[in-house]
């Protein structure tokens, strides 16, 4: 950081007092930070703090402190894009330095569907998207700071800055410990796959063709879960993305292998990812496992269903979709999944709310026709899916933005844990299958709260 050269430039900043905020983009290459040292320095701010990691490491981004959140009780593509228009023209932002790789970003995402309800998720909006104080880029080194224009004194914000930076480069935090396990129980499991053998009766009966259920379990601990306990394990799965999402007393987590779609430079990039086997551990098992879900025709059926649907609701705001002809295995840590990348150039006029609802929820979360699907879910399935299986990301002015499919995810409210699992069910598919299938599917939450799957 190079204070002086960086004070000149805010030495010849003419303050635009019209804008409610100032933004300043910074490296920050020279302070030692990471997610638990920057948690534990900003412990007050709990309720208004995220960390977003994608997949392919574009992103890294922690964001502490909401200062101004868009924020819809229903979805409205064109009404959020005036917001999204109308916040950043409130903000000044600067560079202390050319040639900076990042921009200023928003992180949320909207709800599942809009499920009217007074429950576990009061903390979590139905469309919210957050402007932080302090939103740190790991993966390019780099801090936006954002304040109002009424409070900043350009000539101590460097200064004060640099300081919180190395005060937080210098914590060794304590190390963190599990949460106690009170009570762990499904919710419901007979009724669930009462319900699944339901779907599959309407799957015969109608022109459905695919329905995802997804089922619960409850974890109770004797305290509270450390959030930076948490945040350490979110480290030990590698190969999905990453979210922790606090809000009011409520934390959202998802490890999600599932990229709903990313905007770079006007080229959408998507996949279909359905058709699931377990991953064992065992070499010569997991070969098997492969093998079989490449070749099995309920997988690869589920698998088709969910492309198909992808491209079609991409045509209407794309060109030249591409993809490959058949599926190939994305490996995670405790599961294998067929999957399809899929990519198209933008259409000129395509709007980014308008494209994130077309595209959500695709039937790997959601099923086919999708609308139908929709509602079948909302009226039949147990409890609110809220931001499991929900669209969640970062977006940008330009509409550069990446967003995730919360799925292997958990809701934490004071002492309990909800976690949350799905699965495809298709002409064909066995409710104790699929229960098994969900079973696996708690795994990785399991394995941020340190809790030994059964
Ligand atoms: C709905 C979930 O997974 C989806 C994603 C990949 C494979 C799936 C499957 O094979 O059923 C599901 O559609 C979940 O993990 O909760």
């Amino acid at each position: 950081m190079n204070l002086e050269a960086y004070q000149r430039i805010l030495d010849d900043l003419k303050l635009d007092t019209d804008k409610k905020y100032l933004s300043l983009q910074m490296p920050i290459d020279g302070f030692d930070l990471n997610e638990r040292k920057i948690f534990s320095h900003f412990h007050d701010a709990q309720g208004s703090r995220y960390w977003f990691r994608s997949k392919d490491g574009r992103y890294d981004s922690i964001g502490i402190k909401f200062q101004e959140s868009i924020k819809r009780d229903k979805y409205s593509a064109e009404v959020l894009e005036e917001q999204k228009t109308s916040l950043f023209q409130k903000i000044q932002q600067v560079a202390v330095k050319d040639g900076m790789a990042s921009s200023l970003g928003l992180f949320g995402g909207t709800r599942f569907d809009d499920k009217d309800t007074t429950d576990e998720w009061n903390d979590f909006g139905m469309v919210e998207f957050h402007l932080p104080k302090w939103q740190f880029d790991l993966a390019n080194s780099e801090l936006f700071y954002t304040v109002r224009t009424d409070e900043v004194d350009l000539d101590e914000i460097l200064i004060d800055i640099s300081d919180k930076l190395r005060e937080i480069g210098a914590i060794t935090p304590e190390p963190a410990q599990a949460p106690e396990v009170h009570m762990m129980k499904d919710i419901f499991p007979e009724e669930w796959k009462a319900l699944v053998d339901e779907a599959l009766g309407v799957l015969d009966d109608t022109d459905f063709r695919k329905i995802v259920l997804a089922r619960q379990r409850l974890l109770t601990f004797k305290a509270q879960a450390d959030p930076l306990y948490l945040l350490d394990r979110l480290n030990d799965e590698s190969g999905t993305y990453t979210i922790y999402y606090e809000k009011g007393q409520s934390i959202f987590i998802s490890k999600s292998p599932e990229k709903l779609f990313d905007i770079k430079d006007g080229v959408l990039r998507t996949n279909a990812i359905a058709g699931s086997a377990e991953r064992t551990g065992v070499e010569a098992t997991d070969e098997q496992q492969k093998a079989f879900l490449l070749n099995d025709e309920k997988n690869r059926y589920e698998h088709e269903l969910v492309r198909e649907s992808i491209v079609q609701n991409l045509e209407p705001y794309t060109e030249d979709i591409e993809f490959a002809e058949g599926p190939a295995i994305l490996s995670n840590r405790y599961i294998y999944h067929l999957h399809t990348p899929i990519s198209a150039k933008l259409a000129e006029d395509a709007s980014l709310f308008a494209l994130l609802d077309a595209i959500h929820p695709t039937p790997a979360v959601g099923g086919m026709p999708k609308d139908k699907a929709r509602d079948y879910i909302m009226e039949n399935e147990y409890g609110t899916r809220g931001l499991y299986a929900a669209p969640l990301g970062m977006i940008h002015e330009n509409d550069d933005s990446e967003f995730v499919v919360s799925i292997r995810s958990m809701l934490l409210n004071s002492k309990s844990a909800t976690l949350f699992a799905g699965c495809g069910i298709v002409r064909g598919s066995s409710s104790e299958k699929e229960h098994e299938e969900t079973r696996i599917k708690f795994t990785p939450m399991l394995n941020v709260l340190g809790v030994e799957p059964e």
